[in-house]
This record gives C-alpha cells, structure tokens and sequence, in this order.
C-alpha cells in the first residue's frame, strides 16, 4: 500500500534543515506584531497573511524568496517573542510526527531592540525545552551566520560557546550568488579546530564552484539543498548515469545533501517536483535527506514532502525508511545517540506502520 498523507504523519521523521523564522505561525505573527506595534504587515488576517507569504516566496529567485522574512524577523527581536515561537516550532513539528529536528536561525537579525546574541541564544534554546517538553521530539539548534554580512567568525565562537546546551553546529545562510562560502573561510577553519559541526547552504541559487568550496575549501559536514550536484552528472540514453569528480566525491564520502523540493521550486531551483533532482540522486544511492527549509513560506511540514515524493515517484515505506535513516545518520548527535534513535525508535516505528491495515 502507497503512503498516504496521514500514515505518513504517524511515522517517526527526521528533520535536519528547518529555518526558525521560515516557520512560525501566522496568528503568531500577527499577535506579535500587534505587541510590538509593527505595522509593516502585508495583511493582519492570518490567512490572508499565510497566503502572502506562499505566493510572495514564490517568486523563482532566492533573493525575492528572501525579502518575505523581513516581517518574521521584524517580529522576532523580544525574549519573549523567540520563546514563544521556539515553542510553538518544537510543538508544530512533534504534531507531524518528527521524532529529532535541527532547527536553525540567524542570532544576528535578532538584536534590532536591543537584545544581545548571547541572549537571542538563550531565549531560543528555552522555546526549544519549553515547546519539546512530553512531546516525543528533541531539537538541536544550528546558528547561522548571513552570508552577505561580516558576523560569521563571531556566530561561530557563538555557536561552540553553547555546543554543550543545545546549540549542535553553524551554517550560513542567505543570497548564495555573490556571497561564495570562502567569504568565511576563517570561521569554518575555527570551527574544525574545535572539532565542531557545520553545514554550509550550497548548490540552490549558485552551481558546482559553490559545492565545490563548501566541501573542499571549508571542510562542510553537509550540503544545505546541494541540488546542482547533478550538473557533474551525465546521464546517457540508456538510463545509466556518469558521475564527475565531485559528484563522485560527494557520494563516496557519503557527504548528506538536505533536499527541500518545495523550496526549490519557489526559488526556481528545480521546475517541478516530478522533474526535482532528488529522484536521480536517490536512485544512485547519495545520501539524500528530505527537509521542509521553511514551512511557512512553503505552507508544508515534513510529511506533505514526503507524500508529494510519494506522488511524484512512487516512493513506499522502505524509501522513507530510508530517507529518515540517512537523516538521523548526518544529525550532529553523538553516534550513539543517533544509533539509539535509529534503533529504538525509527526502525520499530516504521515497521509498525507499514504492517498497520
Ligand atoms: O533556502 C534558503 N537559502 C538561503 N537562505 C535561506 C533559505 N531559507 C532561509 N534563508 C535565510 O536564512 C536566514 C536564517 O534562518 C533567514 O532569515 C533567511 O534569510
Ligand atoms: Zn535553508
């Protein structure tokens, strides 16, 4: 039996690229911006306003997409405010059925009214605790540095400063065409003397040099998207297919690509879901992981990408087994606690549901 939306639900999932302030609640966005009286929205009904958020992100380029978290961010600058939508983020996501999520946000874009990064850190990590609490789900927490600002090396001190609480790698993020990964060369450097984590947004708005840096030069753990990898790759008529160097590396090393194929159509990185690269780099064994990027610009969750790849490519129960494996395998969890999750709860999980009438 095909996977259908609601048993997909059930399914313990694995979310590894999630953006905080891609995520929240548009009741929550009008109500805080009321508190903070910014009157900057494009609607204040929340429906018309999650409405503008998906037709204004789909825009078929990055830098458009972008512009819509002006107005999250806006109303993101309180304890309060990253609190509560840390919260609500954990309890959104153990509602869809994900058992572990890397959750990432910019620390920077939150001291406009005047908090430190130390305490945009603090309030976020909290909503973390406060929102996962008794829901069967953990979130660790990925700093992001902006990859057309100067902060990174700072975000990164940040980031391995709280590493022992919550906090479990850096990632940059932000407008990729321009702003190539070794801009920041100096923090990725730091971060592997630390023997710390990171994943670098790679290969969606810009091609192979970008994979290329984010792997060679700064030593990335995974890719964010990746999806240009199948430029490297020949397909001849017979359905085989020729990997280049870097493709080839990239599957070698088992290097994880963190694929959200809603997002990508929206920015204009792939054409459909059918046409999505993810099809071809599943079928050659990369280790591909599904993501939602954002899912209020994209209005999805983790079980509506995996049922639209269910539509798309026929996928069934093993495929998405295989999806959340390789997910919970790339997490920035020590290896045993990855392995206790694989085999105490995604494994028996999955079985349970696939044998379910
Ligand atoms: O798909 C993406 N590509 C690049 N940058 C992104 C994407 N989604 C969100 N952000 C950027 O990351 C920041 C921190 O979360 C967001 O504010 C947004 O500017
Ligand atoms: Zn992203």
């Amino acid at each position: 039996m095909s996977p259908t939306l609601d048993k997909i639900r059930l399914a313990p999932k694995v979310l590894l690229h999630d953006h905080l302030d891609g995520g929240l609640r548009a009741e929550t966005i009008v109500e805080l911006a009321r508190e903070i009286d910014y009157g900057r929205l494009p609607s204040t009904d929340p429906d018309n306003l999650r409405l503008w958020f998906e037709e204004a992100a789909d825009s078929g380029s990055l830098e458009r997409y972008l512009e819509t978290f002006d107005h999250t961010v806006a109303v993101m600058q309180t304890r309060e405010a990253l609190v509560r939508v840390a919260a609500e983020c954990a309890r959104d996501l153990a509602d869809d059925g994900v058992v572990y999520a890397e959750v990432r946000f910019a620390p920077e874009q939150h001291t406009t009214m005047g908090l430190s990064l130390d305490e945009v850190v603090e309030a976020v990590l909290e909503g973390f605790r406060l929102g996962s609490q008794g829901r069967g789900i953990r979130v660790g927490t990925l700093l992001t540095a902006m990859r057309h600002m100067a902060r990174s090396m700072e975000i990164a001190e940040l980031a391995v400063r709280y590493r022992d609480v919550g906090v479990v790698g850096f990632d940059i993020a932000g407008a990729e065409a321009g702003y190539p990964p070794t801009r920041h060369l100096d923090a990725f450097e730091f971060l592997q003397r630390e023997n710390a984590h990171f994943t670098i947004h790679a290969g969606e708005a810009f091609g192979l040099p970008s994979i290329w840096q984010a792997i060679q030069w700064c030593g990335a753990d995974r890719l964010g998207h990746g999806v240009r990898i199948i430029d490297d790759i020949t397909l001849a008529g017979d359905g085989s297919a020729k990997l280049g160097r870097l493709a080839a590396y990239v599957r070698d090393k088992r290097i994880p690509l963190e694929m959200c194929p809603t997002s990508n159509l929206q920015t204009g990185a792939a054409a459909s879901i059918a046409e999505h690269p993810i099809g071809l780099l599943r079928r050659l064994h990369f280790r591909v992981t599904v993501n939602t990027d954002n899912r209020l610009m994209s209005s999805t969750s983790v079980s509506q990408e995996f049922a639209k790849l269910v539509d798309a490519f026929g996928y069934d129960w093993d495929d998405l087994q295989w999806f959340t494996v390789n997910a919970m395998k790339s997490a920035f969890l020590p290896f045993d606690e990855r392995l206790a999750l694989i085999n105490g709860v995604i494994k028996p999980g999955f079985a349970q549901i696939k044998w379910q009438p």
